[in-house]
């Protein structure tokens, strides 16, 4: 008997990004909802009918979510926060999108995160180190949890009337409190009791509608747990073992390795696990040495994370002792985690050439090579032989490929080494020549560097794609709409100004065009969160920036103005972070090679006269080790990285970095080690209150910290943000102040952008009056 294979999950947004379309027309009112819900079924059908033609033993259903999995089980048992007005029984389609997007306090599917009138959304946050993004639960003391509607349930009826037997998933109890925040700050573990009956009686349904098992999913156990956490986790599988015996539970973790909560996940009353072999293959002999024979071990061995074609006679032959001793019955093949993580099908990418495509695999490719391992190892499946040499062909071409080494490349890396990474001055006497440089007023106002990525700008984008707009009109519509940008800057009366990056799809997919090393996709879309994807680019090679990739747009921006225009650029660790990276390096090695080419465009800013050069770090944080014993490994090199892009530059020149996240106290010392001049962060819907963390000694440089927040179309008024900045006053000296919003603003619409940014100029107009004023008081005193 072949070795089962099993799949943990599905790309849910469809070939075509059906679902993104579905969900953006529902919301603008132009189709019903049972236009959206026959599109939702027909994909599930259609990756549930792929997945079972291709003979994968174990399909999962509820993997499915209209836009969130962790909102979807937030829903399901009834954790809804009382704005949204939700009386008990089923939730319908508008609640569940307020809830995942705000609302403007009518029709809820208009989709916009208002505040006042309307309800905002829950708050959105990273899933583990992956760039999903899930919906934060919301608990409170009381809470209550009742089951609103069996959806795992409703998946598995609904597969199998097209003859499909699945195995639903579920987000684990612990892992969906341990994601959650209680309102007055309580551990919302403290909830279990209240939550287990709820799992209890969807286990019981499910069991009684003929499923056999279940996948719960506890990516909670990679990370480092207390003890309370650890008890919970014991606690809750012996629970529901008592209250459902017969569903069997194959407990799903990923992301890591168990290490120090193996032990007690091998004791959990579970009649399977699965572990990720992927992240950490150093567990696999742990795992299978603790777990019980009888126990069911689901290896995640294919990447669910990223792209390249796995080395199947490799993995044969690590898989074979491993499991030597072993009933295969008791033996699983998987992907490492959900394939949520990586595109549908590479087939798609046409325009891919030939070499770099047989190097890949998308979501389908990694379910035929499940198959072809799974055939191999139990060595009954002839067919499988000329797979394995086809497979066996393209792994080893890729690894002695011309195309992935560059002798330039590994010489400048190592010409490097060694040297100390800093600017020539310190901080102080750099902020001396920098203040003398540019005369800014007290408190210069700026923005991050995308405005409005309208309709229009995505549509000549698209048609010059397509061919069907040539790269002279494509180039003079941008230059348009920067001139428009520029001109309104004038008015408006803002210090440093930014050109809007008009030009660009994506902060990262952008540069990734443009540097040699990188593949860039068509089709192979990733979600981020709800209906917003991105294209990962794809770095198969050595890393290099053979020509400049911002000095034209920077130069044509400047020309319109006497104002600094900031030279703009993504940081070499959110590009590595947020692209499909190479395997056969170290990423800290990628991670060099992409700041020796972010260095050169520095240069080369700087050279054209751009004074002020921002690196947007975005991701610095995000890819941050999920055991905290990890950390400063990474922190040294990202670091490393970003100090490797501005130690080049004169001390006139003003480094700025962007990072639009609000966690700063962990890492503080990493963040003041980058040593940029002026750094904006995340700041106005935590009320300015992560600067304590900036405070006196620990952060000297300069500060914007936000104080409009994009993620809403509110518009604040210039009170609330001097307000704001009042407050950031109470932590920073005035010189080292910036206002600024929060993040870009390439999702908001002009129609809230213009009075906002109006707003903000007249609160730091406001500031530098009580500057004034303060002054003038400590004069006559
Ligand atoms: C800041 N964030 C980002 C993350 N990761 C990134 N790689 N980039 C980020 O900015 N991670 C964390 C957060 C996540 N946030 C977001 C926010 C917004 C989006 C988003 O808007 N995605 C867009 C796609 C962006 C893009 O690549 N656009 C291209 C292609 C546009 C397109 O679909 N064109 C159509 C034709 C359009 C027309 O004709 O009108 C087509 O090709 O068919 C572009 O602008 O050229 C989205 O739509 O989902 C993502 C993450
Ligand atoms: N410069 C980018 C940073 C986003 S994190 C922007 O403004 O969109
Ligand atoms: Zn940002």
């Amino acid at each position: 008997m072949t070795i089962k294979t099993a799949n943990l999950g599905f790309p849910r947004i469809g070939r075509h990004r059906e679902l993104k379309f579905a969900l953006e027309s529902y919301w603008a009112g132009k189709s019903d909802r049972a236009a959206l819900l026959d599109v939702a079924s027909k994909l599930r059908a259609a990756n549930w009918l792929l997945q079972k033609e291709m003979g994968i033993d174990v399909i999962p259903s509820n993997d499915f979510s209209l836009y969130d999995q962790v909102l979807d089980t937030a829903v399901m048992v009834g954790a809804i926060p009382s704005i949204y007005g939700w009386q008990g029984g089923s939730v319908d389609l508008d609640t569940y999108f307020a809830m995942a997007r705000g609302s403007n306090g009518g029709h809820a599917a208009c989709g916009h995160a208002h505040q006042g009138n309307g309800v905002p959304a829950l708050e959105m946050t990273k899933w583990f180190d992956t760039n999903y993004h899930y919906l934060v639960p919301e608990f409170s003391a009381d809470q209550h949890f009742e089951l609103t509607s069996n959806k795992p349930l409703e998946a598995f009826l609904e597969a199998r009337t097209i003859g499909v037997q699945t195995r639903p998933v579920l987000l684990g109890p612990v892992t969906f409190l341990k994601l959650g925040k209680t309102r007055d700050g309580s551990s919302a573990i403290n909830l279990l009791d209240r939550l287990l009956p709820v799992y209890a009686r969807i286990f019981a349904e499910l069991a009684a509608a003929g499923a056999d098992w279940v996948q719960v999913d506890e990516p909670c156990l990679v990370l480092d747990l207390g003890d309370e956490e650890r008890q919970a986790v014991s606690h809750a599988y012996a629970a529901l073992h008592a209250l459902v015996p017969d569903l069997r539970i194959m407990l799903a973790t990923y992301f890591g390795a168990l290490g120090d909560n193996l032990d007690i996940v091998a004791r959990l009353p579970v009649s399977g696990i699965h572990v990720d072999l992927v992240s950490a293959p150093q567990q696999a002999a742990a795992v299978l040495e603790k777990v019980s024979p009888q126990c069911v071990i689901s290896l995640g061995v294919i990447d669910g994370r990223n792209i390249w074609r796995s080395d199947l006679a490799k993995l044969r032959d690590t898989i074979l002792p491993l499991i030597g001793g072993r009933d295969h019955t008791t033996i699983q093949l998987a992907p490492s985690c959900s394939l949520l993580h990586v595109p549908i099908d590479v087939s798609l990418e046409t325009t891919l050439d030939d070499e770099l495509r047989s190097w890949l695999a998308f979501a389908t490719q990694k379910l035929e090579e499940l198959k072809q391992l799974s055939g191999a190892i139990d060595g009954s499946d002839i067919a499988v032989a000329a797979d394995f040499r086809a497979n066996g062909a393209a792994t080893q071409a890729r690894l002695t490929s011309v195309r992935v080494n560059d002798p330039i490349v590994a010489g400048r890396l190592v010409e490097i080494q060694g040297v100390e990474q800093k600017r020539h001055s310190p901080f102080a006497k750099r902020k001396d020549l920098q203040r003398r440089r540019f005369g800014l007023p007290p408190f210069p106002t700026t923005t991050i560097g995308s405005f409005p990525q309208t309709a229009d700008v995505r549509k000549a984008r698209s048609m010059h794609d397509k061919g069907e707009l040539s790269y002279i009109d494509y180039k003079a519509f941008i230059e348009r709409e920067t001139a428009a940008a520029v001109r309104w800057q004038e008015e408006i009366g803002l210090d440093v100004f930014v050109h809007g990056e008009f030009e660009r799809n994506d902060m990262v997919q952008y540069f990734g065009e443009q540097l040699s090393g990188f593949a860039f996709t068509r089709h192979a879309w990733v979600q981020s969160y709800g209906s917003r994807y991105v294209r990962p680019p794809i770095i198969y090679g050595d890393v290099s920036r053979p020509n400049p990739m911002t000095v034209g747009w920077w130069r044509y921006a400047q020309s319109l103005t006497q104002r600094p225009m900031k030279g703009m650029l993504t940081g070499p660790i959110t590009i590595l972070n947020w692209s499909f990276v190479r395997d056969d390096l170290p990423r800290e090695t990628v991670g060099r090679q992409i700041a020796l080419a972010i260095r050169d465009e520095v240069l080369d800013l700087e050279e054209a006269g751009a004074g002020i050069i921002q690196i947007d770090e975005a991701a610095l944080r995000e890819g941050l080790p999920l055991r905290k014993a990890d950390w400063q490994h990474y922190l040294g090199w990202a670091v490393e990285c970003f100090r490797m892009c501005t130690s080049g530059v004169a001390d006139e020149t003003q480094i700025h970095t962007h990072m639009c996240y609000s966690e700063f106290n962990d890492i503080m010392s990493a963040i003041a080690a980058m040593d940029a001049d002026v750094i904006s962060i995340e700041t106005s819907r935590s009320k300015m209150k992560l600067l304590q963390a900036f405070a006196g000694e620990r952060y000297p440089n300069e500060i914007g910290p936000g104080v409009y927040d994009i993620h809403s179309p509110r518009v604040p008024d210039a009170g609330e943000m001097k307000t704001l900045l009042d407050l950031a006053r109470e932590h920073l000296l005035d010189d080292q102040l910036w206002v600024n919003p929060d993040c870009g603003l390439k999702t908001r619409k002009w129609e809230d952008v213009k009075p906002a940014l109006v707003n903000m100029v007249e609160a730091a107009r406001r500031l530098r009056l009580d500057l004034a004023g303060d002054k003038g008081r400590l004069a006559r005193a």
